[in-house]
């Protein structure tokens, strides 16, 4: 703000005579000149009331010709954020029947002041008429039609021109950024043999719901966390910004229910990759270049889905085995598939991630167990202790309870899925009833299978590799 010296007081009474005449000279204007003459000097007479000001003003609008400005659209979510009691207008949108999210927008007109490092940004809603690059005529009135071209205003003192550019847009961009991750709504996409098709993607499943090791669900977390933050180390090693898992374990062990809660985790989407709906790698390739950035492409069971090569087809092409993508019966390897990914997004840039799920470790080819094909191995195992204490949790919203003790004894002797103990406490709202059923479940089992030697627990720490 300009101290108020005598003359300062002289340049504002100058600044309001010159206002006052622009006010008459428009509306002599209106009445004696042709539209764009009047265009032309109020334009003008705007421009001297302008140069007076110490304030700099940014024009963001909303389309640049036809393509969108995702200025305006970051900026629109952003100031929505930044409601206040002085806020009179707003307008508020929903665009899914069923759902409850809806948008809150700032309505035109309305002026909205943000602080950020101490500097006052004031921005205000606009919008003006402007002649469409086609001109259409409007016969009632005789007159051309006119667009409606909405604008946001930003306006800041001059000297803070510097911040303005190089650090309060940028953070208003990536403030936007958040805000949709957290109100985006999730997609699955499934593919026939030519294209995705999507639904909305609403899994309760997060990694609190997961009966899953302690450790290995931090582990997991912490792998995502840091993959989606690595995008300048992606760049400058000259790798597709991809990171693969493997999840693997008996039916009923949560491997789906993993993949729904890493894409809520991350608020990625999901691509269901259907392999037998493929006929040729050409298919393949297609559809692998339409998944967008930040998802996750899931191939399920890929034990069944796909045929190896042999072995003695591997023996003959040792060499070049990265390059090939078929077997003889001309279906697509998972190989091959990882060929194509890295061939295909190393130059799109976005964030995308991998999963493969199987029931058999043993039976997949040993190309795609090699370090640095998957990079993370999750071994999805039966329930333990602590994962039974999460589903009661779960289902029961309990935390201790006399059974218990029996319970989790059985658990480390037999092989119960984190499925079936689900089932169990699904069966009735009565928690001692819930685990009265399991503790009988358990027992059954531990009679049926005395004797039998227990399979898949001890391989959990030396199969996770990274
Ligand atoms: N680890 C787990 N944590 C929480 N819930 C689980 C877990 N495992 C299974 N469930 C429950 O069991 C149901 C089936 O699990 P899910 O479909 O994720 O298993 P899966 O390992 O993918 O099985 P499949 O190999 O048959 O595909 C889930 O809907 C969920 O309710
Ligand atoms: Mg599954």
């Amino acid at each position: 703000m300009l101290p108020m010296t005598t003359n300062n007081s002289a340049l504002l009474a100058t600044a309001a005579s010159i206002a006052a005449s622009a006010v008459l000279i428009r509306t002599l204007a209106s009445d004696l000149l042709p539209s764009s003459a009047e265009e032309y000097f109020s334009e003008k007479i705007a421009y001297m009331l302008e140069s007076l000001s110490s304030d700099l003003i940014i024009t963001i609008e909303e389309f640049d010709g036809a393509i969108t400005n995702h200025m305006y659209k970051a900026a629109e979510s952003y100031l929505a954020t930044k409601l206040n009691k002085s806020t009179r207008r707003i307008r508020i949108n929903k665009q899914e029947e069923d759902s409850d999210n809806f948008e809150v927008k700032i309505d035109h007109g309305q002026e909205i002041v943000d602080l950020f490092e101490g500097i006052k940004f004031r921005w205000r809603f606009s919008s003006k008429n402007s002649k469409p690059s086609i001109q259409t005529y409007n016969h009632r009135h005789m007159k051309p039609n006119t667009m409606e071209t909405k604008f946001l205003e930003l306006k800041f003192n001059k000297k803070h021109k510097d911040t303005a550019l190089k650090s309060y847009m940028p953070f208003v961009l990536s403030q936007a950024k958040t805000i949709k991750a957290g109100i985006k709504t999730l997609k699955l996409y499934t593919n026939d043999q030519y294209s995705w098709e999507s639904v909305n993607f609403h899994h309760p499943s997060t990694f609190e719901t997961m009966a899953l090791d302690v450790e290995l669900k931090k582990e997991v977390m912490q792998d995502l966390a840091r993959f989606v933050k690595r995008k300048e180390y992606y760049k400058r090693v000259g790798k597709a910004w991809k990171r693969g898992y493997l999840l693997y374990g008996p039916p009923g062990t949560g491997k789906s229910s993993l993949v729904a809660a890493m894409a809520n985790f991350l608020r990625f989407d999901i691509y269901d990759l259907e392999l037998t709906e493929l006929k040729s790698n050409s298919e393949l390739r297609s559809l692998l270049a339409k998944v967008a950035n930040r998802s996750i492409l899931l191939v399920e069971d890929i034990d069944c889905s796909v045929n190896f090569e042999s072995r003695e087809n591997k023996k003959q092409s040792q060499n070049q085995e990265e390059s090939v993508t078929e077997s003889d019966d001309g279906k697509v390897t998972l190989s091959g598939l990882l060929n194509f990914v890295d061939g295909l997004w190393s130059s799109c840039g976005g964030e995308r991630i991998i999963v493969f799920t199987t029931n058999y470790k043993d039976k997949l080819d040993p190309a795609l167990l090699r370090p640095g094909r998957m990079d993370m191995h999750i071994h999805m195992s039966y329930c333990t202790p602590t994962g039974f204490r999460v589903l009661v949790s779960n289902y029961h919203a309990l935390d201790d309870h006399q059974l218990f003790g029996e319970i989790e004894g059985l658990i480390k002797e037999v092989d119960i899925t984190p499925a079936e103990v689900a089932e169990e406490m699904m069966k009735t709202d009565d928690a001692d009833v819930a685990l009265q059923g399991l503790l009988k479940v358990l027992k059954e089992r531990k009679n049926k299978t005395a004797g039998e030697p227990k399979g898949d627990e001890t391989e959990e720490d030396e199969n996770k590799d990274h």
